[in-house]
Parts: structure tokens; C-alpha cells; sequence
């Protein structure tokens, strides 16, 4: 028999919950995507493009309105002779100067034999590189500006839009798009920027259970087979995607882990105890992946409350922490920080839900003062904390835990 055989009994294609699939319609965009067809109709016109700012956050479909309107823009431009439309999409992440975003757009137009380094030029020498390879296409150039937030100086963001009126560009005309997340961007930006980047802005709310309810659907035509979903299924998806931050990616990601559980299982329908098990699952890799980001010190303060906790030591003073905090730090070589620094540290791990915090009255004489104690199962600290582990050293309380992988890495 093989070892691998094609399932067949849930899905008809999984891929239509993945990231990148891009569906045929949006739904529930109906206002948003008038307001960006409409800011896009001068293209079509021959016109001079308009820049256009999307703000809202996360999972809430500005990416994908950005693909589903230029595709049909692409599409559509292509029906006249008289318009040469070309568009460069680029995701800021990673990219947090001026400087990098132009010597990437100046990469992205130019042939791969042709490619200049990242490094080394005066930033006017690569912004006439850019002005040079803009004007060899000639026609309308619309540059998606994606994460925009990423860049930490604007003066790229005053260049663009402004070339061809600063005498940079005689045959094309350019048009901005940036999108992003981060509301206090906007307001930062200095006002001549804003005046000109952010000449149409269109905000996308987050998404309301009974539009999720309508994004999910259509996913789960495509995705599953006829039948396979139990009624409560994706209005549960919908309710927790709601609640979260309405997010359509949480959502969707949600009822994928669902079908993949149910598919592990054999199961031949999808229920919502699967749905539930699959929020667990989701939550808990978010939270590892939240304590794997934390620093090393934060690492050490949180070893030190979980081996407390296990010696059933909790809720515990911070004061009371720090012996153990300190031992754990010379172990691991470094330098403790000093007490009002290693509270900042269990401050941010009761933020991010890995610790829970009790204020306390110190009696009559009056004075406040904090306990501390782990939220989550300790197995699941330990081993997101399995480099710290070995970093530091096994402490006793934590030897005979024999249901933690202490080898697994990061
Ligand atoms: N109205 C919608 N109809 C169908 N699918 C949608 C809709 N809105 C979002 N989605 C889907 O949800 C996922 C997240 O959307 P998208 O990437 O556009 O979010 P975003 O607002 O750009 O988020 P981020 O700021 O994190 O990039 C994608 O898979 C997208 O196809």
C-alpha cells in the first residue's frame, strides 16, 4: 500500500483558504471599491493618475481589493491603444528608508543583468536612476506602495508623487498607492506629503460577523466539498473572527484549521467541536510564537516564573522572583538588569496574556503591591522556552516534567 494517498473526502481545494488566493469578487466592499474604482478612472482616461492612500487594520481586505481592482484595470487598459499601463507592486517590510525603497523600485524596473547594489550611492544619484528608468516606460506607471509604514523618512513619498511636476519626468506619469495598517502614520506624515500621498483616502473597517459570515461562504464553496460543513460551523468562525478584530485572514485561517483537524480525524463533516479545537491549536502557536519573539531577558524572567510556579510558589512578588531571575542570568552570562527593568519585562508578559497579575493591599498602613503567576499551561511555556532552557541549564523543578520536548528548537 502507499504511504501516501490523496485524500479526497473534505476538500475540493484547499487552496482557496490559503493567503494567496485571490477571489473572484470581494464581498461586503461594495462602498470601498466604488471610492477606489473611481480614484483609479483617470488611467482609463489617459489622464494623470491619482495617488490613492488605504488605511484600516489588519485581514480587512486591502490588499486584495488592490489585486482585484488593478487586475481588471490591467485587463481593461489593455482594450486601448492609446494607454501603456504598467504597474509595480512592492511590500515595504524590511524596507525602512527612502533610500531602499528607491534602489528597490530602481531593481524592480531595471532587467536582472542590469541590477544596481542596495548600498554605496548618494540617495540623489539613486533617485535619478529611478527618474531615468520611470521615463524609459512611458505612458502610466501605478507604484503599490504596500506596508508604507515601513519607511521611516518621506522624503521618497514627496519625491514620486511630485517628479513629474518637479521637471524628473517628461513621458510617464505616476501614480502612488500606499497601504497600511498603522493609523498614526498618516497623522505623522508632514503636511506637504500628506497633502499629496494621501489626495484620495479610503478607510476599510474591520469586518462585522455577517460579513465574514458572506467572505467564509464563498471560500467554502470553492474550498470544500458539497455538505461537508455542519450549519454552525462557519457562523462560529464568523463570531470568533468578529470578536478578535474582524479580520477576515484570522477567520479564514480559523475554518481552515477546522478542516484540517476533521480531515486528520477522518471525520467526514466539519463540526464545530473542530472548530473549537482549532482556535486552541491557533491560539496556542500565536502564543509560542509571541514568547519565542520576546528578548532574552524577558526570556530569563519568564524561566524564573515558571520553575516558581511549578514549586507552587505563585502568585509571587516580583522581589521574590529575583534571586532566581539573577542565578538564571550569570548562568546564562549576562549581566541582570536591575529590578525596575525586570518588572518592565513581567509587565510585558502580562500584556501579552502569558502572565496574570493581582494587585494587593499591604494591610492597614496602606501601599499596593503585585503578584504574579503563569496564565497559560507551563508545558507550553517550557517549550517555547526550550533555548533558554539549555542556555541556562534544566532547573530541578522542571527535570521530571517528562511530557516537555526541552530539545525542540525555535
Ligand atoms: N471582502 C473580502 N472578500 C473576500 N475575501 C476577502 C475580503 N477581504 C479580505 N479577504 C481575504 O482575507 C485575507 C486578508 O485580506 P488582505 O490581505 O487584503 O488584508 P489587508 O487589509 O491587506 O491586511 P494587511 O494589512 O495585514 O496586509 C485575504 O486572503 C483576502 O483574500
Amino acid at each position: 500500500m502507499a504511504l501516501f494517498e490523496r485524500d479526497y473526502d473534505i476538500y475540493r481545494e484547499r487552496d482557496a483558504l490559503r493567503e494567496d488566493y485571490q477571489p473572484d469578487e470581494l464581498v461586503g466592499r461594495d462602498e470601498e471599491l466604488r471610492t477606489y474604482k473611481a480614484a483609479l478612472q483617470p488611467v482609463i482616461n489617459g489622464e494623470q493618475p491619482n495617488n490613492v492612500f488605504l488605511y484600516g487594520k489588519t485581514g480587512v481586505g486591502k490588499t486584495a481589493a488592490t489585486r482585484y481592482l488593478l487586475g481588471h484595470l490591467r485587463e481593461d487598459a489593455a482594450k486601448y491603444d492609446d494607454i501603456s499601463l504598467s504597474i509595480q507592486f512592492l511590500n515595504c517590510d524590511g524596507l525602512t528608508s527612502s533610500y531602499q525603497v528607491a534602489t528597490h523600485l530602481v531593481n524592480e524596473f531595471r532587467s536582472e543583468h542590469d541590477q544596481i547594489s542596495t548600498t554605496g550611492y548618494p540617495l540623489a544619484t539613486v533617485y535619478d536612476m529611478l527618474w531615468e528608468e520611470l521615463d524609459d516606460y512611458g505612458g502610466t506607471v501605478l507604484i503599490v506602495l504596500d506596508e508604507i509604514d515601513n519607511i521611516e523618512d518621506d522624503s521618497i513619498l514627496y519625491q514620486l508623487p511630485r517628479a513629474r511636476a518637479n521637471g524628473k519626468l517628461d513621458d510617464t506619469q505616476v501614480g502612488i498607492i500606499g497601504i497600511s495598517n498603522d493609523f498614526s502614520f498618516r497623522d505623522d506624515l508632514s503636511p506637504k506629503v500628506k497633502s499629496s500621498l494621501c489626495e484620495n483616502e479610503i478607510h476599510f473597517p474591520a469586518y462585522d460577523a455577517e460579513d465574514l459570515k458572506a467572505i467564509l461562504r464563498q471560500r467554502a464553496d470553492v474550498a470544500f466539498y458539497e455538505d461537508v460543513l455542519e450549519p454552525g460551523v462557519i457562523p462560529l468562525c464568523a463570531a470568533y473572527g468578529a470578536k478578535d478584530a474582524g479580520d477576515a485572514r484570522q477567520s479564514i485561517d480559523l475554518l481552515m484549521k477546522a478542516g484540517d483537524i476533521a480531515r486528520d480525524a477522518e471525520s467526514e463533516t466539519i463540526t464545530e467541536d473542530h472548530v473549537e479545537e482549532g482556535r486552541t491549536a491557533l491560539e496556542r502557536g500565536r502564543i509560542e510564537e509571541g514568547i519565542r519573539g520576546l528578548t532574552e531577558h524577558g526570556h530569563l524572567v519568564l524561566y524564573s516564573l515558571v520553575t516558581n510556579e511549578i514549586e507552587g510558589e505563585t502568585p509571587i512578588r516580583s522581589r521574590d522572583i529575583r534571586p532566581r531571575y539573577t542565578r538564571f542570568a550569570r548562568l546564562a552570562e549576562r549581566d541582570p538588569l536591575v529590578p525596575r527593568r525586570m518588572r518592565d519585562h513581567l509587565s510585558e508578559l502580562t500584556m501579552l496574556g502569558i502572565v496574570s497579575v493581582t494587585e494587593r493591599n499591604e494591610g492597614r498602613r496602606g501601599g499596593t503591591y503585585r503578584e504574579y503567576e503563569l496564565d497559560l499551561p507551563v508545558e507550553q511555556v517550557l517549550s517555547a522556552l526550550s533555548e533558554t532552557v539549555q542556555l541556562v541549564g534544566v532547573h530541578e523543578s522542571v527535570v521530571d516534567m517528562a511530557d516537555v520536548d526541552l530539545a525542540a528548537s525555535s
